[in-house]
């Protein structure tokens, strides 16, 4: 499959390990480059939500002048407010030296589209069930966004995040916050595959965009490969603008595919909502399938660890009891009760052993699938960082003292409350007791209990209930109306402000790196041919760019590049045009 560039930017030098970015970020590992600068795996000195992983990306800016500084600023305040579950949370922004960087949440299972090459190397596909489960989340997060009236502009599978099987966009509202102007920001994306026909004929990019790009990621989901595929920029240009909408493999359902089908439509008007979409029977009924197995998940994880929690409270009783009955003889009721509590003490031993398994299960899981992933996060890195704290991903163990934020190290309650319940009903009554021992079900915790139990740390649980009370609110809304919630104004009114310098940059960067790969006179040539075949094909329909890019077989992406390289600078051309209030070109 053609990639095409993602263009680097930017001159600033990049961090090394270990450098300390605004007092507070120390870098782990670069994450790699993307086309708005250079991304860092670091460590949060300062955090106290224990979550210390983050992710810096650090944007190279050029001039930018001090309105665009304070504008991007305000608006990277205002995406700090907004907290969604299958949303990257966006933590903090600042400048450092000519860099604009933002700090967000770092989600360790790395991006979808990674995940759709595995399986796609692996000669698999994914599972219906798995592609809904995600396509819900994706839609929830859309609409929460799109409620507040906030776009995406460049959504795709590389903008989709994976943390323990959740889903997370990122950079919502990111290409607009650094481009000033919205229009430019939904051109320069690094990709045309997402691009809707209203964005590729100038008509102006709405929600309804979106929509058609998470159209186009349904079906990548399904397919594994791009909804409209083509040899070069324009033919795939053209296949958005005037092709067939594709259809889903055979494997997938009918009810499935015509969900993407309405995705899909040319007319923005004929696309459905988010909000739409979530309320249809399909999906309705999908998201109550999906709230049940969550609810299952989450319950189960946090029944086992209240569970564990109070047996180990129990065992603090009963050392107390077993020291006491070595200094005195005890009565009848305390060796009943020391008999239950021995009992209770086998069962916090078998479940810490359960816990500890599972945890070191998953672990070597997470392990395997980082060296898989993170051929430059180094074990060492992620574990160095570990013993700072990190234990984001880590189920609860009672031996664990680095417990996730928000759970309560089980040693810190209150042991008399928890350990005396459900002992003063003992009888005093020897034999009372006994009966009442031997009838009250107390658990024998077989061998052949579930082993499938899923143990879940605070935040993970936090994050599957936020998910499920938003679930919840759509299938009870009326979501045909109003906003339900107050719209949080991104964008100040006014004039769009273009930071040409950087887009200029930006340009620059992918002209020199095409150059460098062809060498300066093939790609001249290539540059001169590709701008005549376009204006051909713009004036007489005249197909010639395949042609154009047909010596350049051993390097077709080569040939997308300078393609993307001319349509980026119509472009600029184009929205300096319109801003200098001239006719466009
Ligand atoms: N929050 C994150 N958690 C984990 N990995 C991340 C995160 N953000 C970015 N990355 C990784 O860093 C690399 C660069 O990301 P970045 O988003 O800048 O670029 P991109 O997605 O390749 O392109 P673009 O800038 O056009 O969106 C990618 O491999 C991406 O998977």
């Amino acid at each position: 499959m053609y990639k095409f560039q993602e263009v680097g930017s930017g001159q600033a030098p990049p961090p090394g390990r270990g450098s300390l970015v605004a007092k507070r970020y120390s870098i782990l590992q670069s994450l790699g480059r993307g086309s708005f600068g250079s991304v860092y795996l670091v460590q949060d000195n300062k955090a106290t939500d224990g979550e210390e992983l983050k992710v810096l990306k650090q944007i190279p800016l050029g001039d930018l002048r001090p309105d665009e500084t304070v504008r991007a600023t305000q608006e990277a305040h205002l995406l700090s407010q907004l907290h969604h579950p299958a949303i990257l949370t966006f933590y903090h922004s600042f400048l450092e030296g000519d860099a604009f960087c933002i700090v967000t949440e770092f989600c360790q299972d790395r991006d979808l589209d990674c995940k759709l090459e595995e399986v796609r190397q692996a000669g698999r596909s994914l599972p219906e069930l798995q592609v809904i489960d995600w396509l819900i989340q994706l839609l929830l997060g859309l609409h929460y966004m799109h409620d507040r009236r906030i776009l995406h502009r460049d959504l795709k599978a590389k903008n989709v995040f994976l943390k323990r099987n959740l889903v997370k966009i990122g950079d919502f509202g990111v290409s607009c916050l650094l481009m000033g102007s919205c229009d430019l920001a939904t051109t320069f994306t690094g990709t045309p595959y997402y691009m809707s026909p209203e964005v590729l004929n100038h008509q102006g990019y709405d929600s309804k965009s979106d929509i058609w790009a998470l159209g186009c990621l349904l079906y990548e989901m399904c397919s594994l490969t791009h909804a409209f595929q083509g040899p070069n920029f324009l033919s795939v240009v053209m296949k958005i603008v005037e092709g067939e909408t594709p259809t889903l493999p055979s494997g997938y359902s009918q009810e499935l595919n015509s969900v993407m089908q309405r995705m899909l439509q040319k007319q923005p008007s004929s696309r459905p909502s988010a909000a739409e979409l979530l309320k249809t029977k399909f999906m309705e009924d999908n998201m109550k399938n999906m709230k049940d197995r969550f609810v299952f998940v989450s319950s189960d994880g946090k029944k086992d660890a209240e569970l564990i929690a109070k047996n180990m409270q129990t065992k603090v009783h009963l050392q107390t009891l077993m020291e006491k009955s070595e200094v005195e003889k005890m009565t009848p009721r305390e060796r009943m009760r020391l008999r239950k509590l021995q009992a209770a003490d086998e069962k916090a031993r078998r479940l810490r052993k359960l816990a500890e398994e599972k945890y070191e299960e998953i672990h070597t899981r997470r392990r395997e699938l980082r060296s898989r992933h993170f051929e430059k996060v180094s074990l060492d890195v992620l574990n160095e960082s570990r013993e700072g704290g990190d234990c984001q991903s880590r189920p609860i163990s009672v031996q664990d003292h680095r417990l996730p934020s928000g759970s309560q190290p089980i040693w810190e309650q209150d042991e008399g409350k928890t350990s005396e319940s459900g002992l003063q009903d003992i009888p005093e009554d020897p034999q009372a007791a006994e009966v009442y021992y031997n009838q009250d079900g107390f658990d024998s915790c077989s061998e052949d209990e579930d082993t499938e139990t899923l143990y879940l740390s605070d935040p993970q649980v936090s994050e599957l209930e936020a998910m499920m009370k938003h679930m919840q609110k759509v299938l009870e809304e009326d979501l045909s109306g109003d906003p339900a919630e107050p719209e949080v104004p991104l964008s100040p009114r006014g004039p769009p402000t273009i930071n040409g310098s950087l887009l200029e940059t930006r340009i620059q960067h992918l002209r020199e790196s095409v150059r460098s790969r062809l060498g300066s006179d093939v790609f001249q040539k290539l540059y001169e041919n590709l701008k005549e075949a376009r204006w051909r094909w713009r004036h007489d329909g005249d197909d010639s760019v395949t042609e154009s890019l047909r010596h350049l077989e051993e390097q077709p992406d080569a040939g997308f590049q300078v393609d993307q390289l001319l349509f980026y600078e119509e472009e600029l051309q184009r929205v300096r045009h319109l801003q200098e209030g001239r006719p466009p070109v």
